[in-house]
């Protein structure tokens, strides 16, 4: 189970001489400083696929960052399987596959090197790194370009090769930053497929995501952040009273228009 409870996260920014208005415009915003993520909470089981959706800008990608322990929280906690991340970092760090929008692999090197690095790192033994790659190479269909160079390869190559990094040392956590992005129909059911193994390996799965289709076929529970507060958590039926693509737009729409008109009134209050 993974328990993530009030996180927030903040940067530091260059002062505007225009902070009335572009406090306006966003009230994350104050001088010098920008709240990301103000407080995001969620719970995910095993075997359960968590999608982290909201509108761009409203701290999705910095809420995965902190699960993978790329950003340390400013505040707030996250636990897995009963331990306390800043307790256990280093344990905690191999326990999560992370895909972020970079896919953080090495231009210069083949697939399969990356493939070998990266299972290195994790003190994967030879025989343990070439059976994941079989397998990896079977589930995302790399074995058409695994020898190729990075630097070589299409978008929808790369995240799958991506995936595959994320994913070499069987960690018991995926998290995955939007990651059919740019593929084309084959590529993003690749990793459609791989996500739903991943859920009947009882792998808990977290993925932020643009597109109601892919949260309507995969996913068992939703958490909707917008300005950096999560504003839902729960099942697609609570949400918008069915799994419908359609009716979830609908209430993703809706859940936006409330949020704004309750941040202008909060606004006109002050
Ligand atoms: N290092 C940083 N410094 C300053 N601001 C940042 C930093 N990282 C993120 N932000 C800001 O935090 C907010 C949330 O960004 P984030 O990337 O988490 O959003 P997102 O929900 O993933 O958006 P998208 O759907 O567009 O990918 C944005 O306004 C962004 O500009």
């Amino acid at each position: 189970m993974i328990i993530v409870k009030d996180l927030a996260k903040g940067f530091a920014v260059p002062k505007s001489g225009q902070l009335t208005q572009c406090k306006r415009l966003d009230p994350r915003l104050q001088e010098g400083f920008f709240n990301s993520v103000q407080s995001v909470s969620f719970r995910v089981r095993p075997g359960e696929v968590l999608g982290l959706l909201g509108p761009n800008g409203a701290g999705k990608t910095t809420v995965l960052r902190m699960l993978s322990g790329v950003l340390s929280p400013d505040r707030g906690s996250i636990e897995i399987n009963g331990r306390h991340w800043h307790q256990h970092p280093e344990r905690m760090r191999r326990q999560i596959g992370f895909l972020s929008a970079s896919t953080s692999l090495y231009e210069r090197f083949s697939v399969e090197e990356n493939l070998i690095y990266f299972g290195q790192l994790y003190g994967l033994s030879r025989a343990q790194i070439a059976n994941r790659i079989h397998t990896l190479s079977d589930q995302l269909e790399l074995a058409s370009f695994l020898q190729r160079k990075v630097v070589e390869l299409s978008l929808g190559m790369k995240q799958r090769a991506g995936i595959a990094r994320a994913v070499i040392h069987q960690p018991e956590v995926i998290v995955l930053d939007e990651p059919t992005t740019g593929l084309d129909i084959m590529s993003a059911q690749a990793v459609l497929d791989f996500i739903l193994s991943q859920k009947q390996r009882n792998r808990p799965v977290i993925f932020s995501t643009h597109k109601l289709e892919e949260v309507s076929l995969l996913c068992d529970r939703i958490a909707v952040v917008m300005l950096g507060r999560c504003v839902f958590e729960g099942s697609l039926t609570e949400f918008a009273g069915s799994r419908d693509p359609g009716a979830l737009r609908q209430a993703f729409v809706a859940c936006q228009q409330r949020i704004s008109r309750s941040v202008g009134r909060t606004r006109g209050a002050a």
